[in-house]
């Protein structure tokens, strides 16, 4: 068969240093902050019934009206450092950040575009005070970038005509332009968010994808991108046509978590997720149900315990403070994970039956599981089943080491841990330290 030009040039995982930390980080914040913010999903008293941050596709929203509204954008609160004490105190180990969403706006003084923050009220360079500020934090920073950009009149959906095809030879360029300010600008940056890149136009664009993303990791080493990037030279986007996922990692599941391991391939991958139900960019209108801090800390202990990495999105008010109920969030599920954090930071997934009270997450190189409870039987008798091979050594609760858990057997390869009797408010962390034994796995007789 013929060999793929333009796929994927590495099957597996990546084996480097900077994809480890990736893998380990556990929790991340994204920020959704632009033109859009201004009006908050409403115009005139009516309200966008789509995603906030796309209120300028809306029928309702005249082009003119949305594209000189970056004259008003003057955020008198903005301040990056307290956005990174409030992520940090969150316990989010990296965060990634709309430097361009689809509407074109760049957060950055791009010098390729009028369409930027320096023809604004706001004369800061936002991106540059983001990177600067989170990096003191000790947060990692991933920069959003959005292909489609519905401002430059280069950009094409389709390629058609020959008048297409050379406009966006014009808009390949100006992409490549920019990505490579945006690296030289902020070198701190760990990876790109690519996002905007479905259209036709991008997918007929395969071998310039692959080209581009070999040069933006010559241009810096080590540098992060997910699966959303690439079209292979068939126009196939995040799996190749041989099956194998292009990028670092897969970057499909947003707004949704996988239901096992199985549906995540054995590749890395991260969940971006919004607070409300749907809408990234801030909304003035939170319809619908949104997200409690417990179901946050469940869907990140979800994502940790099949291997991934849990994203909450944020939508910063035009004036650059958070809503009340984002603050609010971002406090609490940073209170629980200043007390749990060590069953997410650098965790994997531990490869054991999963069982009703909750998730198990595995230290990466230790042998330690854990155990991340949000739902008690009334029993109080919590059912463990290691992997074959494995055997518990001690059980103890993550906030009480000295008093070990008593283990029951129930059959050669299940325990029940009973449970102290208390009130269990709150989702709580038991340590399982782990070693080998017990009954010989397959591959284990066969060696023998
Ligand atoms: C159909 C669709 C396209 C793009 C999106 C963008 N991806 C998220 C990360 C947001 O940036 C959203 O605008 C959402 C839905």
């Amino acid at each position: 068969p013929k060999v793929l030009q333009h796929g994927a040039h590495r099957v597996g995982k990546r084996t480097d240093v900077e994809m480890a930390t990736w893998r380990g980080y556990g929790m991340g914040q994204f920020i959704h902050w632009g033109v859009y913010s201004l009006f908050g999903g409403e115009l005139n008293g009516n309200y966008y019934n789509g995603a906030a941050e796309w209120i300028r596709s809306w029928k309702d929203m005249p082009n003119g009206v949305y594209d000189s509204a970056y004259k008003q954008f003057n955020p008198s609160s903005f301040d990056a450092t307290q956005w990174a004490k409030m992520a940090k105190q969150m316990g989010v180990r990296y965060v990634t950040f709309t430097t361009k969403h689809h509407d074109g706006f760049c957060l950055w003084p791009s010098k390729y575009t009028d369409y930027t923050i320096a023809n604004s009220p706001c004369k800061k360079d936002i991106v540059k005070q983001v990177v600067d500020a989170y990096t003191k934090e000790g947060i990692d920073v991933y920069l959003y970038f959005s292909i489609m950009d519905w401002h430059n009149p280069d950009w094409r959906y389709d390629l058609k005509t020959k008048e297409d095809s050379v406009a966006f030879e014009r808009f390949k360029l100006f992409t490549k332009k920019q990505l490579t300010e945006l690296l030289q600008q902020y070198p701190q940056t760990k990876g790109l968010w690519f996002d905007g890149t479905w259209d036709n136009s991008w997918k007929k664009s395969g071998a310039f994808t692959d080209t581009l993303e070999q040069y933006l990791k010559t241009l810096h080493p080590g540098l992060i991108i997910g699966s959303r990037f690439r079209a292979d030279e068939f126009g196939n986007r995040h799996v190749d046509a041989t099956g194998v996922l292009m990028g670092d990692y897969e970057q499909g599941w947003e707004r949704k978590i996988p239901k096992t391991y199985a549906d995540v391939h054995g590749n890395d991958w991260d969940c971006v997720m919004t607070i409300p139900e749907n809408g990234w960019g801030y909304q003035k209108k939170w319809l619908g149900h949104w997200k409690t801090t417990n179901e946050i800390l469940e869907m990140t202990a979800q994502c940790v315990s099949l291997g991934g990495n849990f994203v909450l999105n944020f939508g910063p008010k035009p004036d650059g403070t958070f809503r009340p109920e984002e603050v609010e969030i971002a406090k609490e599920a940073g209170e629980w994970m200043k007390i749990n954090n060590a069953a997410i930071y650098n965790c994997e997934y531990a490869g054991w039956e999963k069982q009703d009270w909750g998730y198990y997450t595995k230290k990466t190189n230790e042998n330690k599981v854990y155990m991340i409870v949000f739902n008690v039987p009334v029993s109080r008798s919590l059912k463990v089943k290691p992997s074959k091979n494995t055997l518990v050594d001690k059980a103890y609760l993550l906030t009480a080491p000295g008093k070990t858990l008593s283990l029951e057997k129930l059959d050669y390869d299940a325990s029940f841990i009973q449970l102290p009797s208390a009130q269990y408010k709150q989702p709580f962390v038991i340590v399982l330290e782990t070693k080998e034994g017990g009954e010989k796995s397959d591959e284990q007789k066969a060696k023998t």
